[in-house]
């Protein structure tokens, strides 16, 4: 039952992961980040199976916090899963974490690149995952994310975005008229701004305690069988 899930705003988004990190619940980053890019991965399985891509690459853009993390995770498994995959990460941090997850991803077989590919992307790449900004992105969009969604916007490549589509307000939506995927995957719940969102989504997410989801009424859906994704677009979202 769908209608029934909770939309999130920007307050209740961070509360839920600030409840799984604490002590009550005691989940550490690393094993949300893997959970989160895991069901990205599958997410993207799902609607540009490789068969899809026509031999293209796949392209993860991550930004500077945890989206991009997740970003991170989610190429390592889609090498795993036979895509090839290069990944735009232009503001790293020097946290070990995310060290770790880039040398993982390397390993992995996933290719860095340094710049933005303005020129070939569409030629090049199948797909786009959009790991920039998540739900603590907040007002106007700077430099060096302001000129790539712009240039994704303009692409006509399709986008995947992780749990919000970059450059959107989490409750306002697309306000600075930048683009809309064609897919999403939301993490835990979705957030407001994808309330009336069109296209095919995804929700991830399947680790939530049941305590949790009664504390702050997710009213989340059924996951079927072993999946890590759960289809929640509406009625007439297209069939990815
Ligand atoms: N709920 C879950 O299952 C999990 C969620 N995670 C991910 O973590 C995300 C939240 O991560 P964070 O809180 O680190 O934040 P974000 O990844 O949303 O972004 C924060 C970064 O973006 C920058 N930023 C914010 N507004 C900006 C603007 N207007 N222009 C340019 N830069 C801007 C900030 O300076 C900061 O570096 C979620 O959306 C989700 O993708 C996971 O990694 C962990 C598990
Ligand atoms: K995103």
């Amino acid at each position: 039952m769908t209608s029934l899930i909770k939309y999130l705003n920007q307050a209740e988004s961070i509360k839920v992961d600030d409840l799984l990190l604490g002590p009550i619940y005691g989940f550490s980053t690393d094993q949300l980040m893997e959970l989160a890019g895991l069901a990205a991965s599958c997410s993207v399985m799902k609607s540009y199976p490789p068969s899809r891509l026509a031999n293209k690459k796949v392209l993860a853009i991550c930004g500077p916090g945890n989206n991009g993390g997740d970003g991170l995770v989610a190429a390592r498994h889609l090498v795993l899963f036979g895509y090839q995959v290069d990944v735009y990460y232009p503001k790293r941090t020097d946290k070990d974490l995310y060290k770790r997850l880039v040398l993982q991803a390397e390993k992995t077989g996933v290719g860095f690149i340094d710049h933005f590919p303005k020129e070939t992307i569409k030629s090049q790449y199948g797909l786009v995952i959009d790991a920039i900004f998540g739900y603590s992105f907040k007002g106007d969009i700077r430099p060096p994310f302001k000129d790539i969604i712009a240039d994704l916007t303009t692409s006509q490549v399709p986008i995947a975005s992780i749990d919000i589509p970059s450059g959107w307000d989490i409750e306002k939506g697309n306000i600075h008229n930048t683009f809309e995927p064609d897919m999403l995957v939301s993490l835990t719940s979705p957030k407001l701004c994808s309330r009336e969102y069109r296209g095919k989504h995804w929700l991830g997410g399947r680790f939530m305690p049941p305590q949790l989801c009664q504390e702050m009424e997710l009213n989340l859906p059924t996951f079927p069988d072993c999946e890590q994704v759960v289809d929640i677009s509406l009625p007439s979202s297209p069939t990815l």
